[in-house]
């Protein structure tokens, strides 16, 4: 295990659905590492009371149910689509919760090195280059897996179309371009054991020696 000074912080990126999330879950079963998860965080935000302020204001009541919850599916319906008015929407979203996103990432990066035990802290945020956020990360990994299978898994799993898929991942860097600002790649076009090896391989390619720590 390492020296918390030294844990190294890696930025999962790839297609949505390339299989960010059960990798790093994958890894979680059989090493210590600590997994941080911009979704969910950003599911979080959306409860908060000023946010929801904010977004009620912009996309109104059509995006609350009678709880005075935000519906996350209504909201997607109003922000990934094709044209300028789905991005103009998309651009008010995120200029209202990713300073919050942001915030919290920050905090909890923050909170698991000081708590250390860890070889590495997980950072599974799908837009985390569009947002800028990887100035906290020390690496990138990007997380490979073809289109047909991507499709496949978030049918199947998530419920979603080919549309639902192609909108939201339009939205998105395009992969040429992600994959190009990794430090490595990692192949999840198998088993979810052969991706998580791999992933485990790469984060022991990056820890000190203990001669570093010393
Ligand atoms: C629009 C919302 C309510 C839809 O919620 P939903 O439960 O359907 O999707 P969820 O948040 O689980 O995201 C699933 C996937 O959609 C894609 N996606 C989400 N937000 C964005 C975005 N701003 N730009 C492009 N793709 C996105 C990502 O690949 C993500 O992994 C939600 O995605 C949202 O609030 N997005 C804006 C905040 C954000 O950028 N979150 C992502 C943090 S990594
Ligand atoms: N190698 C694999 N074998 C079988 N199923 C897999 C594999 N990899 C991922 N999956 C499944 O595919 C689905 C999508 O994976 P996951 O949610 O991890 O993708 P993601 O990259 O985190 O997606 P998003 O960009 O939306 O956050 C999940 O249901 C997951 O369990």
């Amino acid at each position: 295990m390492s020296c918390h000074k030294a844990i190294p912080t890696i930025a999962l990126i790839g297609g949505i659905g390339s299989g960010k999330s059960a990798v790093a879950k994958t890894v979680n079963s059989f090493r210590p590492i600590r997994v941080i998860d911009a979704d969910k965080i950003g599911h979080e935000v959306l409860d908060f009371p000023e946010v929801q302020q904010k977004i009620r204001a912009r996309f109104g009541s059509v995006v609350f149910n009678e709880q005075g919850i935000i519906m996350r599916k209504e909201l997607a319906r109003l922000v990934f689509g094709e044209s300028k008015q789905y991005q103009e929407a998309l651009d008010a979203l995120e200029k209202i919760v990713h300073p919050e996103i942001h915030r919290r990432l920050e905090q909890e990066i923050v909170a698991a090195r000081s708590a250390g035990q860890v070889d590495a802290i997980l950072v599974d945020a799908a837009v985390i280059l569009e947002a800028g956020w990887q100035k906290l990360c020390d690496h990138i990994v990007f997380i490979e897996c073809p289109f047909e299978q991507r499709l496949l898994r978030v049918t199947e799993n998530r419920g979603w179309s080919a549309a639902e898929l192609t909108k939201r991942e339009n939205q998105q860097l395009p992969l040429s371009e992600k994959r190009k600002l990794a430090t490595s790649v990692i192949h999840n076009d198998q088993d979810l054991e052969s991706a998580g090896l791999q992933l485990s391989r790469f984060i022991d390619s990056i820890l000190p020696t203990e001669k570093e720590t010393i």
